[in-house]
């Protein structure tokens, strides 16, 4: 299984910017991810891959602080985990024996699982379905995702005052900017629900990218697209990449895993299969056995794939 192409030059990789240690996360009996590590440099491309049900999602949840692991934990851009708080015992009870006083908790991921406050830590994300305000322009839906970087209060934007329209003016450029990155610069006053699919998709990264984030977390962003689409997205991700961010990929595009990313990580049944380089990985006889083992066909191109209609939800 040998797909690899020659890819544009990575630039130096520096320091890390998310460390995953021990993650691991039941859904009452069942054992979705298992005693997981990743660690993510800046300028990184990283690709998570497995078979359907390997745990790459709820993985990738707990990276973004979606899910608080059952246990291990998560860093990102070096943010410690905070040590949990002493019970106290009451006024006029008894001190709690220590063991007691301080209760054996499972270690939670440092990030808030509040969607607002992972996009103030510096990540941002895509989800397998798109969830763009379907009836708004795209450069509305930009703006939106700018919102939670602005500082505009409520009062001040009821008002109109002169710091909001500031806001609002400033929100705008960079809106049409991030269109012009991803290529859709001249789609501006688009409504989402009417632009191609894969202008969606890219709509999609412009509005993550608007919170300014240092890693971008992409689930599946090809699912549905074809091959023309599927190169634009790879040309992207390159793209975003060279502007300073590192990026963590789902997929189950081989081929397009293997000629994006640095380093890939395979998870089987909730656990690390093999980490390494793509060469290591497609190399790798217990991957390919996964995946035979899976029924999967990796070149699978179905155009029925294509989600038919784009939800109402917003960012997350
Ligand atoms: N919220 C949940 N509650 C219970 N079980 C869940 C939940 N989410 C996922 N699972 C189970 O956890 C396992 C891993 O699922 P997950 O969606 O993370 O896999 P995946 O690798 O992303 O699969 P796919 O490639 O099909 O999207 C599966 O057995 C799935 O049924």
């Amino acid at each position: 299984m040998t797909v690899t192409e020659p890819r544009p030059a990575a630039p130096a990789v520096g320091g890390t910017v998310l460390e995953a240690s021990g993650v691991t996360m039941r859904f009452g009996g069942l054992l979705a991810v298992s005693n997981v590590n990743l660690t993510v440099r800046e300028g990184e491309i990283v690709g998570l891959i497995g078979p359907n049900g390997a745990g790459k999602t709820t993985f990738f949840n707990c990276l973004t602080g979606l899910y608080k692991p059952t246990s291990g934990q998560v860093r990102f851009a070096g943010v410690p985990r905070k040590a949990p708080k002493p019970v106290r015992p009451k006024k006029g009870q008894p001190a709690a024996p220590a063991a007691v006083q301080v209760p054996e908790l499972p270690k939670l991921s440092p990030l808030p699982p509040k969607p607002r406050a992972v996009v103030r830590a510096g990540m941002a994300r895509t989800f397998q379905n798109i969830r763009l305000f379907a009836n708004m322009t795209a450069l509305e839906n930009v703006m939106v995702g700018r919102y939670s970087r602005t500082s505009a209060g409520a009062l001040t934007s009821v008002l109109h005052g002169p710091k909001f329209r500031r806001e609002e003016a400033a929100t705008r450029a960079r809106a049409q900017e991030l269109l012009d990155f991803v290529g859709l610069g001249r789609s501006t006053e688009h409504l989402a629900r009417n632009m191609p699919y894969g202008d969606q998709r890219r709509l999609e990264i412009a509005r993550a990218l608007a919170t300014d984030p240092k890693l971008i977390l992409l689930d599946e962003p090809t699912a549905g697209m074809n091959p023309q689409e599927t190169k634009q997205a790879m040309d992207l991700i390159f793209k975003i990449r060279d502007s300073g961010l590192s990026v963590v990929v789902i997929e189950h595009d081989m081929r397009f895993i293997f000629n994006l990313c640095d380093r890939v990580l395979c998870l089987v049944r909730g656990e690390t299969l093999v980490e390494g380089t793509p060469g290591e990985v497609q190399s790798d006889p217990r991957v390919i056995e996964a995946y035979i083992g899976s029924g999967e066909d990796d070149d699978e191109d179905d155009e029925d794939d294509r989600p038919q209609d784009i939800t109402e939800e917003g960012t997350s």
